[in-house]
């Protein structure tokens, strides 16, 4: 990668989640500045990264070349605001991760600014990231390979042609950790239950889940056939799988992620 200097406006989880995966890759932090209100944040990261950090997001937009914006969506139309009084003639690569907001609004803020919106997911701390990314008016071929290297330095990168289909990569990878971190709690607890010590229950949900996972982007088969090789008729998967069927799981699950696609839509008004 070139050796631009990388930004970050606001220092959360998001964030923090990339600088950890980029700085594991080997960029090297003197090129990561970071920004957030929190001077508590800003002191941990510093230590934790050796990243530059100030608690003014203008020093961001005056010192960096590539500006990824990662404050909630609702601050940034004000968070844009103070940016663009810094850019003068300069028109930094702006790298979006924010849920919901527009290349559209993002350019209404910020100006006559090349603008990728991109939706990543927190697993990017340890390089298993899953990020989908779309470039808007003004976007060079040289900023969409730049934007790939910083994405796909923390995992998988997915260029999409309509920007409505990052509402559902959204819906899909980008909040997805948190299902499978969901139903992770629910059969730890159900371990517990069941007579397990917790840290056992943990060990073993973990390790199932890990290898589940590492077994199911291996192989050539589909999950479903995995599911199968599980599954001996009239035994004990297919007693559990039958309770979450009668249940409507597949029904639930279509729901909880057109609720967050809706969610990400709602959000760009
Ligand atoms: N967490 C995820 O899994 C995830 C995944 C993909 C995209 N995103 C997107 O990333 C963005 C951040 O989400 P997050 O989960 O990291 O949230 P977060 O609350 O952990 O981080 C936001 C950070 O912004 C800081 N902040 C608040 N006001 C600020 C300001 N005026 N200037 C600078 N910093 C300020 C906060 O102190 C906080 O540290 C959101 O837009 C979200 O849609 C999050
Ligand atoms: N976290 C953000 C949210 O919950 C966006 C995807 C994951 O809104």
């Amino acid at each position: 990668m070139a050796q631009q200097v990388i930004g970050f406006v606001g220092a959360g989880n998001m964030a923090a989640s990339l600088v950890g995966g980029m700085i594991a890759k080997g960029i090297r932090p003197a090129r990561i500045w970071m920004s957030d209100v929190s001077e508590q944040r800003l002191t941990d990261l510093a230590r934790q990264h050796r990243v530059h950090v100030t608690a003014r997001n203008e020093e961001i937009a005056e010192r960096c070349d590539v500006l990824v914006l990662a404050v909630k969506p609702q601050l940034m139309a004000e968070v844009c605001a103070g940016l663009k009084a810094q850019f003068g003639d300069r028109t930094p690569l702006i790298i979006s991760i924010a849920a919901g907001v527009t290349v559209d609004n993002l350019r209404s803020w910020l100006g006559d600014v090349p603008v990728i919106r991109t939706m990543p997911n927190t697993p990017a701390l340890v390089q298993a990231g899953a990020t989908g990314l779309y470039a808007g008016a003004g976007v060079t071929e040289e900023h969409r390979q730049l934007a790939s290297q910083i994405m796909a330095s923390v995992g998988l990168t997915f260029w999409f042609e309509q920007e409505s289909e990052l509402d559902a990569v959204t819906a899909v990878s980008g909040s997805g950790p948190a299902y499978f971190f969901l139903l992770m709690e629910a059969m730890i607890e159900a371990g517990e239950q069941l007579g397990l010590s917790s840290h056992t229950a943990r060990q073993l949900v973990l390790q199932t889940a890990w290898g589940a996972a590492q077994l199911a982007i291996t192989s050539e088969q589909a999950p479903a056939a995995l599911r199968e090789q599980v599954t001996s008729p009239g035994g004990t998967t297919a007693a559990a799988l039958d309770v979450f069927e009668k249940a409507g799981l597949r029904k639930l699950v279509d729901d909880a992620l057109t609720a967050a696609r809706d969610r990400a839509r709602e959000l760009a008004k």
